[in-house]
Protein backbone atom coordinates (compact mmCIF):
# COMPACT_ATOMS: atom_id res chain seq x y z
CA UNK A 1 0.00 0.00 0.00
CA UNK A 2 1.41 3.13 -0.88
CA UNK A 3 0.39 6.70 -0.49
CA UNK A 4 -1.28 7.56 -4.30
CA UNK A 5 -3.31 4.55 -3.65
CA UNK A 6 -5.31 7.32 -1.84
CA UNK A 7 -6.80 10.12 -3.64
CA UNK A 8 -4.90 12.96 -4.26
CA UNK A 9 -6.45 15.54 -1.42
CA UNK A 10 -6.38 12.82 0.88
CA UNK A 11 -4.50 14.33 4.20
CA UNK A 12 -2.41 12.60 6.11
CA UNK A 13 -1.54 14.01 9.44
CA UNK A 14 -0.96 13.65 13.28
CA UNK A 15 -3.03 14.48 16.31
CA UNK A 16 -2.39 16.32 20.06
CA UNK A 17 -4.16 18.20 22.54
CA UNK A 18 -3.62 21.48 24.40
CA UNK A 19 -3.42 20.06 28.27
CA UNK A 20 -1.59 16.74 27.28
CA UNK A 21 1.22 18.61 25.79
CA UNK A 22 1.79 22.09 26.38
CA UNK A 23 2.55 22.77 30.12
CA UNK A 24 3.32 26.41 29.74
CA UNK A 25 1.03 26.94 33.22
CA UNK A 26 2.45 30.08 34.30
CA UNK A 27 0.84 31.95 31.66
CA UNK A 28 -2.73 30.43 31.41
CA UNK A 29 -5.31 30.55 34.30
CA UNK A 30 -6.53 27.05 35.65
CA UNK A 31 -8.34 24.68 34.12
CA UNK A 32 -10.67 21.51 35.78
CA UNK A 33 -7.68 18.99 35.00
CA UNK A 34 -5.24 20.98 36.42
CA UNK A 35 -7.77 20.95 39.81
CA UNK A 36 -8.27 17.02 39.18
CA UNK A 37 -5.05 15.95 38.12
CA UNK A 38 -3.56 17.65 41.39
CA UNK A 39 -6.37 16.09 43.47
CA UNK A 40 -4.55 12.98 45.63
CA UNK A 41 -5.44 9.56 43.58
CA UNK A 42 -6.87 10.77 40.52
CA UNK A 43 -3.98 10.05 38.33
CA UNK A 44 -1.73 7.43 38.26
CA UNK A 45 1.45 8.78 39.91
CA UNK A 46 -0.20 11.94 40.86
CA UNK A 47 1.35 12.99 37.13
CA UNK A 48 0.07 16.43 36.26
CA UNK A 49 -0.40 18.31 33.27
CA UNK A 50 1.71 21.20 34.96
CA UNK A 51 5.21 20.87 31.87
CA UNK A 52 3.77 17.55 29.76
CA UNK A 53 5.91 18.14 26.90
CA UNK A 54 6.35 21.51 27.32
CA UNK A 55 5.23 22.54 23.47
CA UNK A 56 4.43 25.97 24.79
CA UNK A 57 8.21 26.67 24.79
CA UNK A 58 9.46 24.23 22.03
CA UNK A 59 6.39 24.15 19.41
CA UNK A 60 8.89 25.47 16.78
CA UNK A 61 11.09 22.47 17.27
CA UNK A 62 7.79 20.31 17.18
CA UNK A 63 6.64 21.77 14.01
CA UNK A 64 10.42 21.08 12.57
CA UNK A 65 9.78 17.54 13.67
CA UNK A 66 6.10 17.31 11.81
CA UNK A 67 8.20 19.40 8.90
CA UNK A 68 10.70 16.60 8.89
CA UNK A 69 8.28 13.49 8.91
CA UNK A 70 6.23 15.24 6.20
CA UNK A 71 2.66 15.54 7.43
CA UNK A 72 0.22 17.61 5.34
CA UNK A 73 -1.97 18.78 8.49
CA UNK A 74 -1.73 19.14 12.12
CA UNK A 75 -5.21 18.62 14.29
CA UNK A 76 -4.24 20.10 17.50
CA UNK A 77 -6.69 21.90 20.46
CA UNK A 78 -6.39 25.53 21.81
CA UNK A 79 -6.73 26.07 25.44
CA UNK A 80 -9.61 27.68 26.54
CA UNK A 81 -7.92 28.89 29.62
CA UNK A 82 -4.94 30.34 27.70
CA UNK A 83 -6.43 32.83 25.16
CA UNK A 84 -9.48 33.84 27.76
CA UNK A 85 -8.35 34.30 31.18
CA UNK A 86 -10.98 32.55 33.68
CA UNK A 87 -12.72 31.93 30.12
CA UNK A 88 -14.31 35.04 30.00
CA UNK A 89 -11.53 37.87 29.40
CA UNK A 90 -9.42 37.65 26.28
CA UNK A 91 -5.39 37.22 26.80
CA UNK A 92 -3.65 38.31 24.74
CA UNK A 93 -0.34 36.92 25.23
CA UNK A 94 -2.28 33.65 25.28
CA UNK A 95 -3.82 34.56 21.74
CA UNK A 96 -0.52 35.31 20.50
CA UNK A 97 1.14 31.94 21.21
CA UNK A 98 -1.69 30.29 18.91
CA UNK A 99 -1.07 33.23 15.94
CA UNK A 100 2.32 32.13 16.27
CA UNK A 101 1.93 28.39 16.22
CA UNK A 102 -0.75 28.45 12.88
CA UNK A 103 2.02 31.10 11.42
CA UNK A 104 4.29 28.69 11.73
CA UNK A 105 2.59 25.58 10.58
CA UNK A 106 1.81 27.75 7.28
CA UNK A 107 4.80 28.71 7.01
CA UNK A 108 6.02 24.95 6.76
CA UNK A 109 2.69 23.85 4.68
CA UNK A 110 0.80 22.23 7.28
CA UNK A 111 -2.72 22.79 7.11
CA UNK A 112 -4.21 23.66 11.00
CA UNK A 113 -6.89 21.61 12.22
CA UNK A 114 -8.17 23.19 15.49
CA UNK A 115 -10.21 21.86 18.08
CA UNK A 116 -12.00 24.32 20.25
CA UNK A 117 -12.36 22.02 23.21
CA UNK A 118 -10.29 19.20 23.83
CA UNK A 119 -11.84 18.75 27.70
CA UNK A 120 -9.26 21.33 29.44
CA UNK A 121 -12.50 23.22 30.65
CA UNK A 122 -11.48 27.21 32.58
CA UNK A 123 -11.69 26.23 36.22
CA UNK A 124 -13.63 29.73 37.06
CA UNK A 125 -16.44 28.24 34.67
CA UNK A 126 -16.87 25.29 36.48
CA UNK A 127 -16.39 26.67 40.19
CA UNK A 128 -18.61 29.87 39.71
CA UNK A 129 -20.86 29.10 37.32
CA UNK A 130 -21.19 25.45 37.18
CA UNK A 131 -19.51 24.33 34.19
CA UNK A 132 -21.34 22.47 31.90
CA UNK A 133 -23.96 21.53 34.17
CA UNK A 134 -25.43 25.02 33.63
CA UNK A 135 -27.03 25.65 30.01
CA UNK A 136 -26.03 29.29 29.82
CA UNK A 137 -22.58 27.47 29.26
CA UNK A 138 -23.10 27.11 25.69
CA UNK A 139 -22.76 31.56 25.55
CA UNK A 140 -19.80 31.29 27.15
CA UNK A 141 -18.80 28.44 24.80
CA UNK A 142 -19.77 30.92 21.78
CA UNK A 143 -18.40 33.99 22.66
CA UNK A 144 -14.85 31.60 23.59
CA UNK A 145 -15.53 30.17 19.80
CA UNK A 146 -16.40 33.72 18.21
CA UNK A 147 -13.20 35.05 19.53
CA UNK A 148 -11.04 32.24 18.12
CA UNK A 149 -12.45 32.41 14.59
CA UNK A 150 -12.16 36.33 14.38
CA UNK A 151 -8.25 36.08 15.71
CA UNK A 152 -7.45 32.97 12.83
CA UNK A 153 -10.24 32.16 10.92
CA UNK A 154 -8.50 34.34 7.81
CA UNK A 155 -5.67 31.48 8.12
CA UNK A 156 -7.36 28.52 9.66
CA UNK A 157 -10.23 26.65 7.35
CA UNK A 158 -10.97 23.43 9.47
CA UNK A 159 -12.42 23.54 12.81
CA UNK A 160 -13.28 21.08 15.01
CA UNK A 161 -16.08 22.15 18.14
CA UNK A 162 -15.66 19.55 20.42
CA UNK A 163 -13.34 16.49 21.38
CA UNK A 164 -15.48 13.85 22.63
CA UNK A 165 -18.39 15.11 24.32
CA UNK A 166 -19.30 11.14 25.18
CA UNK A 167 -15.36 11.54 27.44
CA UNK A 168 -16.73 14.65 28.79
CA UNK A 169 -19.97 13.82 29.64
CA UNK A 170 -19.96 9.74 30.47
CA UNK A 171 -16.35 9.74 31.79
CA UNK A 172 -16.40 12.97 33.50
CA UNK A 173 -19.70 13.53 35.28
CA UNK A 174 -20.82 9.49 35.41
CA UNK A 175 -17.86 7.48 35.61
CA UNK A 176 -15.56 9.51 37.26
CA UNK A 177 -12.35 8.49 35.86
CA UNK A 178 -11.65 12.27 34.06
CA UNK A 179 -12.14 15.69 35.03
CA UNK A 180 -14.20 17.15 36.74
CA UNK A 181 -14.35 13.74 38.61
CA UNK A 182 -18.75 13.47 39.35
CA UNK A 183 -20.44 9.96 39.31
CA UNK A 184 -24.05 10.97 38.78
CA UNK A 185 -26.06 9.64 35.87
CA UNK A 186 -28.32 12.25 35.91
CA UNK A 187 -25.86 14.68 35.47
CA UNK A 188 -23.82 13.09 32.71
CA UNK A 189 -26.84 13.10 30.18
CA UNK A 190 -27.52 17.37 31.13
CA UNK A 191 -24.32 17.52 30.49
CA UNK A 192 -24.53 15.64 26.97
CA UNK A 193 -26.95 17.84 26.19
CA UNK A 194 -24.96 21.21 27.07
CA UNK A 195 -22.19 20.05 25.19
CA UNK A 196 -24.22 19.45 22.27
CA UNK A 197 -26.39 22.74 22.28
CA UNK A 198 -22.32 24.35 22.86
CA UNK A 199 -21.59 23.01 19.43
CA UNK A 200 -24.64 24.12 17.50
CA UNK A 201 -23.83 27.65 19.04
CA UNK A 202 -20.58 27.50 18.22
CA UNK A 203 -21.48 26.23 14.41
CA UNK A 204 -23.92 29.55 14.28
CA UNK A 205 -20.94 31.58 15.21
CA UNK A 206 -18.89 30.52 12.59
CA UNK A 207 -21.17 30.51 9.89
CA UNK A 208 -21.02 34.24 10.15
CA UNK A 209 -17.51 34.78 10.74
CA UNK A 210 -15.30 32.32 8.89
CA UNK A 211 -17.47 31.78 5.24
CA UNK A 212 -14.98 29.90 3.42
CA UNK A 213 -13.95 27.51 6.45
CA UNK A 214 -15.06 23.71 7.58
CA UNK A 215 -16.66 23.16 11.01
CA UNK A 216 -17.63 19.52 12.64
CA UNK A 217 -17.66 17.55 15.35
CA UNK A 218 -15.37 14.75 16.31
CA UNK A 219 -16.86 11.65 18.68
CA UNK A 220 -15.17 8.86 20.04
CA UNK A 221 -16.45 6.33 17.06
CA UNK A 222 -16.68 2.51 18.55
CA UNK A 223 -17.20 -0.85 16.52
CA UNK A 224 -19.68 -2.12 19.46
CA UNK A 225 -20.61 -6.34 18.90
CA UNK A 226 -22.65 -8.54 21.11
CA UNK A 227 -21.06 -11.41 22.93
CA UNK A 228 -23.39 -14.06 22.02
CA UNK A 229 -26.22 -14.14 19.75
CA UNK A 230 -28.44 -14.51 23.02
CA UNK A 231 -31.12 -11.80 21.86
CA UNK A 232 -30.38 -9.56 25.87
CA UNK A 233 -26.38 -9.63 24.63
CA UNK A 234 -27.59 -8.37 21.01
CA UNK A 235 -29.83 -5.73 22.19
CA UNK A 236 -27.71 -4.89 24.72
CA UNK A 237 -25.34 -4.40 22.32
CA UNK A 238 -27.27 -2.17 19.91
CA UNK A 239 -28.32 0.23 23.31
CA UNK A 240 -24.38 0.76 24.16
CA UNK A 241 -24.02 1.70 20.05
CA UNK A 242 -26.99 4.23 20.60
CA UNK A 243 -25.16 5.74 24.09
CA UNK A 244 -22.23 6.28 22.95
CA UNK A 245 -22.27 6.71 19.04
CA UNK A 246 -25.95 7.56 17.98
CA UNK A 247 -26.75 9.91 21.22
CA UNK A 248 -24.15 12.66 19.92
CA UNK A 249 -24.42 11.89 15.84
CA UNK A 250 -28.12 12.30 15.64
CA UNK A 251 -29.03 14.68 16.78
CA UNK A 252 -27.10 17.19 14.92
CA UNK A 253 -27.93 15.13 11.61
CA UNK A 254 -31.50 13.95 12.38
CA UNK A 255 -32.22 16.91 15.42
CA UNK A 256 -33.28 13.58 17.98
CA UNK A 257 -31.60 11.60 20.42
CA UNK A 258 -31.82 7.87 19.44
CA UNK A 259 -35.75 6.73 20.02
CA UNK A 260 -34.77 3.24 21.85
CA UNK A 261 -31.87 4.68 24.02
CA UNK A 262 -34.12 7.59 24.99
CA UNK A 263 -37.25 4.73 26.07
CA UNK A 264 -34.64 2.78 27.93
CA UNK A 265 -33.86 5.73 30.39
CA UNK A 266 -36.66 5.25 32.56
CA UNK A 267 -35.55 7.19 35.44
CA UNK A 268 -33.62 10.12 33.50
CA UNK A 269 -35.42 12.96 33.09
CA UNK A 270 -34.28 14.73 29.79
CA UNK A 271 -36.59 17.83 29.74
CA UNK A 272 -35.71 19.49 26.87
CA UNK A 273 -36.35 22.85 25.55
CA UNK A 274 -38.66 22.78 22.29
CA UNK A 275 -35.55 25.01 19.88
CA UNK A 276 -32.70 22.89 21.75
CA UNK A 277 -33.10 20.99 18.65
CA UNK A 278 -32.76 23.30 16.19
CA UNK A 279 -29.74 24.56 17.75
CA UNK A 280 -27.73 21.22 18.02
CA UNK A 281 -28.66 20.69 14.75
CA UNK A 282 -26.92 23.25 13.06
CA UNK A 283 -25.36 21.76 9.26
CA UNK A 284 -21.68 21.00 9.68
CA UNK A 285 -19.34 20.40 6.72
CA UNK A 286 -17.62 16.60 8.43
CA UNK A 287 -17.77 14.18 11.46
CA UNK A 288 -14.65 13.85 12.80
CA UNK A 289 -14.00 9.86 13.75
CA UNK A 290 -11.49 8.86 16.69
CA UNK A 291 -11.67 5.19 16.09
CA UNK A 292 -9.58 2.63 18.82
CA UNK A 293 -10.97 -0.42 19.14
CA UNK A 294 -14.77 -2.12 19.80
CA UNK A 295 -16.29 -3.17 22.53
CA UNK A 296 -17.82 -6.52 23.24
CA UNK A 297 -20.82 -5.85 25.30
CA UNK A 298 -23.28 -8.68 27.17
CA UNK A 299 -26.86 -8.43 29.45
CA UNK A 300 -26.29 -6.79 32.69
CA UNK A 301 -29.32 -6.44 34.89
CA UNK A 302 -27.43 -4.27 37.42
CA UNK A 303 -26.06 -1.50 35.83
CA UNK A 304 -27.72 1.40 35.02
CA UNK A 305 -27.78 0.93 31.23
CA UNK A 306 -27.99 -2.67 31.44
CA UNK A 307 -24.90 -4.11 29.75
CA UNK A 308 -21.12 -4.94 30.61
CA UNK A 309 -17.71 -5.38 29.16
CA UNK A 310 -16.53 -8.68 27.53
CA UNK A 311 -12.96 -8.99 27.41
CA UNK A 312 -12.61 -9.67 23.64
CA UNK A 313 -9.76 -12.36 22.40
CA UNK A 314 -8.09 -10.13 20.29
CA UNK A 315 -4.32 -8.83 20.33
CA UNK A 316 -4.52 -5.79 22.61
CA UNK A 317 -2.47 -2.56 23.16
CA UNK A 318 -1.08 -1.33 26.48
CA UNK A 319 -4.28 0.73 27.44
CA UNK A 320 -6.10 -3.22 26.94
CA UNK A 321 -7.93 -2.22 23.62
CA UNK A 322 -8.47 -4.82 21.34
CA UNK A 323 -6.48 -4.40 18.11
CA UNK A 324 -9.45 -4.21 15.28
CA UNK A 325 -8.87 -2.76 12.45
CA UNK A 326 -12.78 -4.51 10.77
CA UNK A 327 -14.31 -2.38 13.03
CA UNK A 328 -12.80 0.91 11.53
CA UNK A 329 -13.75 -0.21 8.28
CA UNK A 330 -17.40 -1.37 9.57
CA UNK A 331 -18.16 1.83 11.01
CA UNK A 332 -16.62 4.71 8.46
CA UNK A 333 -19.22 2.45 6.07
CA UNK A 334 -22.06 2.67 8.43
CA UNK A 335 -21.47 6.62 8.66
CA UNK A 336 -21.27 7.23 5.56
CA UNK A 337 -24.52 5.74 4.74
CA UNK A 338 -26.51 6.73 7.67
CA UNK A 339 -25.11 10.29 8.10
CA UNK A 340 -24.00 11.01 4.38
CA UNK A 341 -21.62 13.85 5.68
CA UNK A 342 -17.87 13.86 4.91
CA UNK A 343 -15.57 12.33 7.18
CA UNK A 344 -12.31 12.46 9.20
CA UNK A 345 -10.28 9.81 11.08
CA UNK A 346 -9.27 12.77 13.46
CA UNK A 347 -7.25 10.18 15.61
CA UNK A 348 -6.12 6.63 15.44
CA UNK A 349 -3.25 4.87 17.19
CA UNK A 350 -2.00 2.83 19.89
CA UNK A 351 -0.09 2.67 23.42
CA UNK A 352 2.92 0.26 22.94
CA UNK A 353 5.81 -0.84 25.12
CA UNK A 354 8.20 1.30 23.68
CA UNK A 355 11.74 1.44 25.39
CA UNK A 356 14.17 4.20 24.61
CA UNK A 357 17.50 1.76 23.41
CA UNK A 358 20.46 4.06 22.07
CA UNK A 359 18.68 6.70 21.32
CA UNK A 360 15.83 4.85 18.81
CA UNK A 361 12.72 2.81 19.43
CA UNK A 362 11.89 0.08 18.16
CA UNK A 363 7.82 -0.03 17.21
CA UNK A 364 6.89 -2.45 14.25
CA UNK A 365 4.35 -3.07 16.95
CA UNK A 366 2.94 0.57 15.68
CA UNK A 367 3.59 0.22 11.93
CA UNK A 368 1.82 -2.83 11.97
CA UNK A 369 -0.94 -1.38 14.07
CA UNK A 370 -1.47 2.18 11.46
CA UNK A 371 -0.76 -0.17 7.72
CA UNK A 372 -3.46 -2.53 9.16
CA UNK A 373 -5.80 0.74 9.81
CA UNK A 374 -4.67 2.41 6.77
CA UNK A 375 -5.79 -0.82 5.08
CA UNK A 376 -8.85 -0.58 6.67
CA UNK A 377 -8.99 2.90 5.29
CA UNK A 378 -8.09 2.56 2.38
CA UNK A 379 -10.76 -0.35 1.40
CA UNK A 380 -13.56 2.06 3.03
CA UNK A 381 -12.55 4.99 0.19
CA UNK A 382 -12.95 2.29 -2.48
CA UNK A 383 -16.52 1.02 -1.29
CA UNK A 384 -17.09 4.81 -1.56
CA UNK A 385 -17.00 6.26 1.65
CA UNK A 386 -16.30 10.27 1.72
CA UNK A 387 -13.02 9.95 4.12
CA UNK A 388 -10.90 13.18 3.39
CA UNK A 389 -7.77 12.88 6.21
CA UNK A 390 -6.41 10.60 8.43
CA UNK A 391 -4.36 12.03 11.80
CA UNK A 392 -2.28 9.86 13.52
CA UNK A 393 -2.54 9.43 17.41
CA UNK A 394 -0.36 11.21 18.60
CA UNK A 395 2.78 13.31 17.35
CA UNK A 396 4.69 12.52 20.45
CA UNK A 397 3.93 10.89 23.68
CA UNK A 398 2.10 12.67 25.99
CA UNK A 399 0.06 13.46 29.31
CA UNK A 400 -2.73 10.40 28.71
CA UNK A 401 -5.52 11.99 31.39
CA UNK A 402 -5.90 9.32 34.02
CA UNK A 403 -2.78 7.07 33.18
CA UNK A 404 -0.27 9.81 33.44
CA UNK A 405 2.76 9.84 31.65
CA UNK A 406 2.65 6.11 31.67
CA UNK A 407 1.24 5.10 28.35
CA UNK A 408 2.86 6.39 24.82
CA UNK A 409 0.99 6.72 22.06
CA UNK A 410 3.24 8.98 20.55
CA UNK A 411 5.28 8.65 16.64
CA UNK A 412 8.11 11.04 18.72
CA UNK A 413 9.11 9.48 21.98
CA UNK A 414 9.70 12.05 24.66
CA UNK A 415 12.12 11.74 27.50
CA UNK A 416 10.39 13.76 29.81
CA UNK A 417 13.48 13.89 32.14
CA UNK A 418 14.96 15.73 29.33
CA UNK A 419 12.32 17.28 27.20
CA UNK A 420 14.51 15.74 24.50
CA UNK A 421 12.30 13.85 21.06
CA UNK A 422 13.31 11.04 19.57
CA UNK A 423 11.65 9.83 16.68
CA UNK A 424 10.59 6.54 17.10
CA UNK A 425 10.94 3.56 13.99
CA UNK A 426 7.24 4.14 13.55
CA UNK A 427 8.00 7.96 12.95
CA UNK A 428 10.94 6.72 10.22
CA UNK A 429 7.74 4.54 8.72
CA UNK A 430 5.71 7.41 8.24
CA UNK A 431 7.80 9.46 6.85
CA UNK A 432 8.70 7.07 3.97
CA UNK A 433 4.96 6.39 3.34
CA UNK A 434 4.26 10.09 3.03
CA UNK A 435 7.62 10.63 0.19
CA UNK A 436 5.36 7.14 -1.36
CA UNK A 437 8.38 4.97 -0.56
O1 LIG B 1 -6.38 7.50 24.85
C1 LIG B 1 -5.76 8.01 23.72
C2 LIG B 1 -6.51 9.25 23.22
C3 LIG B 1 -6.41 10.45 24.17
O2 LIG B 1 -5.05 10.74 24.45
C4 LIG B 1 -7.10 11.64 23.50
O3 LIG B 1 -6.94 12.85 24.22
C5 LIG B 1 -8.59 11.38 23.35
O4 LIG B 1 -9.17 12.20 22.34
C6 LIG B 1 -8.86 9.92 23.06
N1 LIG B 1 -10.06 9.37 22.88
C7 LIG B 1 -9.86 8.05 22.79
C8 LIG B 1 -10.96 7.04 22.62
N2 LIG B 1 -11.89 7.23 23.65
C9 LIG B 1 -11.65 6.89 24.96
C10 LIG B 1 -12.04 5.67 25.42
C11 LIG B 1 -11.84 5.37 26.75
C12 LIG B 1 -11.22 6.28 27.59
C13 LIG B 1 -10.83 7.51 27.09
C14 LIG B 1 -11.03 7.81 25.77
C15 LIG B 1 -8.54 7.77 22.89
N3 LIG B 1 -7.94 8.95 23.05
Amino acid sequence: MKRTDFPKEFKFGTATASYQIEGGIEDRSPSIWDEFSHTPGKTKNGDNGDVACDHYHRYEEDIEIMKDIGVDAYRFSISWPRVMTDGIKPNEKGIDFYQKLVDKLLENNITPFITLYHWDLPLYLYKEKNGWLNPDIANYFQDYASLMFNKLGDRVKHWITLNEPWCSAFLGYFVGEHAPGHKDFQESFYVAHNLLRSHGKAVIAFRDIVKDGKIGITNVVTKVESLSNDEKDIQAAKLVDQYINGWYHDPIVYGKYPEEAVNSLKNIKLDIPENDFDIISQTIDFFGVNYYSRQVISYDENHPLKFKHAEGPLPKTEMGWEIYPKGLYDKLVEFNNKYKLPLYITENGMAGPDKLENEQIHDDYRINYIKDHFKSTLDAIKDGVDLRGYFIWSLMDNFEWAHGYSKRFGLVYVDYNTQKRYLKDSALWYKNFLLNK
